[in-house]
């Protein structure tokens, strides 16, 4: 919904605003490099889920108004710097392409509403920092916001990934590749789709946070390092990554889950072996991250086939894929051996989960001695479809005048 508003103190200046909300993506062939630190070019192509915005998801509204003395932004109800780097990297090259594209249609269109300030008010609904990837839906909602209000279209992804790398894969649904590309300008890293969120209908996503807290090294300068330092990154890039991309895209496009889980986890490894491989060393797992890590194989081992997979980004929140029939019970196993304090619903957010039992013998076979408020809590969902225009004029995260509403 692009609004048009007349500001309520001088009927002259009217302000535009628009409100679009984007998911958050899980990649299951990890980013970590880049060859270039300024237009954020990655050393490997990489390939993720974007997750159900029902669930995860951020909400950002730009107005623009020529009344407007500076740019302004609120993350979460707090105003935050403007001047990040990265920020006006995106706002500078949105404001490019709506140059470009209107003097392009008619030399003698007039370009000075795109000289206007903005304001920009954005929430995320789940933890900022802790790893859920909020950097990644954060930035696509920025720019796929920003590209709507001055009419910005077509490809968007380039500039999404100048907010944060793995944003650019935020900028479609279902199953999302970024291919490195090779050219010095970067005008080739761009995402695109592999296959739509309804390709895969049984394919369930599991978040299990187990700590909400800001992480201790952030992914920027953890791979700064990582590329520095570690000989493991380059074999990575170079012999294993090509590969695995290839092999992932053809376990997507079958609907292979087992070849899908087992590339998926040993890719989680491999970059957290990297991060190992960094000197000093990087240090993203914790124990409950790796009591997880033996848990999914040793309920794999107990039916004899990959039903589970794991996956963790930089920070010790695991992500789960599986399938929908399966996670009753491996919501089950997980709640067993790790009790919560708090009731089943508050400890399971989300997509419904049918309550069932777990046998004797599969909790004999995975062995292992139950250890309490390990996690958190679980948010169950899906595959899910790309950003999205926000069409009801009542959540418009900006008052009519232009400041956040105070109820956000
Ligand atoms: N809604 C948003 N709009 C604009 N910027 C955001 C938004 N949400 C997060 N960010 C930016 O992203 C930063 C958090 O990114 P960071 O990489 O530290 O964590 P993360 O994205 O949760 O984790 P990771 O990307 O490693 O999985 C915030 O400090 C802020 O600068
Ligand atoms: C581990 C990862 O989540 C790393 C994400 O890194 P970011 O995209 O947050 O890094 P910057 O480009 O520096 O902003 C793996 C992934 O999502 O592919």
């Amino acid at each position: 919904m692009i609004s048009s508003v007349i500001m309520p103190e001088d009927s002259s200046h009217k302000y535009t605003m628009v409100t679009c909300t984007a998911p958050v993506n899980i990649a299951v062939i990890k980013y970590w490099g880049k060859r270039d630190e300024d237009l954020i070019l990655p050393v490997n192509s990489s390939l993720s889920v974007t997750l159900h915005q029902d669930q995860l998801k951020t909400t950002t509204t730009v107005a623009c108004c020529r009344d407007f003395v500076e740019d302004r932004l609120w993350l979460n109800g707090k105003e935050e710097d403007i001047n990040q780097p990265r920020l006006q990297s995106c706002l500078r090259e949105i404001r490019r392409l709506a140059r470009k594209r209107r003097s392009d249609k008619d030399s003698t269109v007039d370009v000075s509403g795109l000289s206007y300030k903005v304001h920009i008010c954005s929430n995320n609904n789940f933890p900022t920092a802790a790893g859920l990837a909020s950097s990644a839906a954060g930035y696509a909602c920025l720019v796929y916001t920003l590209a709507r209000l001055f009419g910005v279209e077509g490809e968007l992804s380039c500039v999404a990934r100048q907010g944060s790398g793995s944003a650019c894969r935020s900028m479609y649904g279902g199953f999302v590749q970024w291919k490195m590309g090779e050219r010095e300008d970067g005008k080739d890293s761009l995402a695109d789709q592999v296959e739509p969120e309804t390709h895969w209908p049984e394919l369930r996503v599991l978040v299990l946070v187990v700590s909400a807290e800001r992480k201790p090294v952030g992914s920027t300068s953890g791979m700064q390092t990582s590329v520095e330092t570690s000989s493991l990154l380059k074999y990575r890039a170079d012999s294993v990554v090509p590969g695995r991309m290839d092999e992932m895209t053809s376990a997507i496009r079958r609907k292979d889950f087992a070849a899908f889980a087992e590339l998926t986890m040993k890719d989680s490894n491999q970059f957290h072996a990297t991060c190992l491989d960094t000197y000093p060393p990087i240090f993203y797992l914790n124990d409950v991250s790796r009591r997880v890590i033996n848990l999914v194989h040793r309920y794999n081992r107990h039916y004899g086939e990959t039903r589970v997979a794991y996956t963790f980004d930089a920070g010790p929140n695991a992500v789960i894929y599986t399938l929908q029939d399966h996670v009753s019970e491996f919501v089950q196993v997980v709640c067993h051996f790790f009790p919560m304090e708090s009731n089943r619903g508050k400890f399971l957010q989300g997509l419904p989960v049918a309550s069932t039992t777990v046998s004797d013998e599969l909790k004999n076979a995975i062995g292992m001695e139950p250890v309490s408020n390990g996690i958190s809590y679980i948010i169950s969902t899906k595959a899910g479809p790309g950003p999205r225009v926000e069409e009801d004029p009542s959540l418009h995260l900006l008052d009519s005048d232009g400041l956040p509403k105070k109820t956000v």
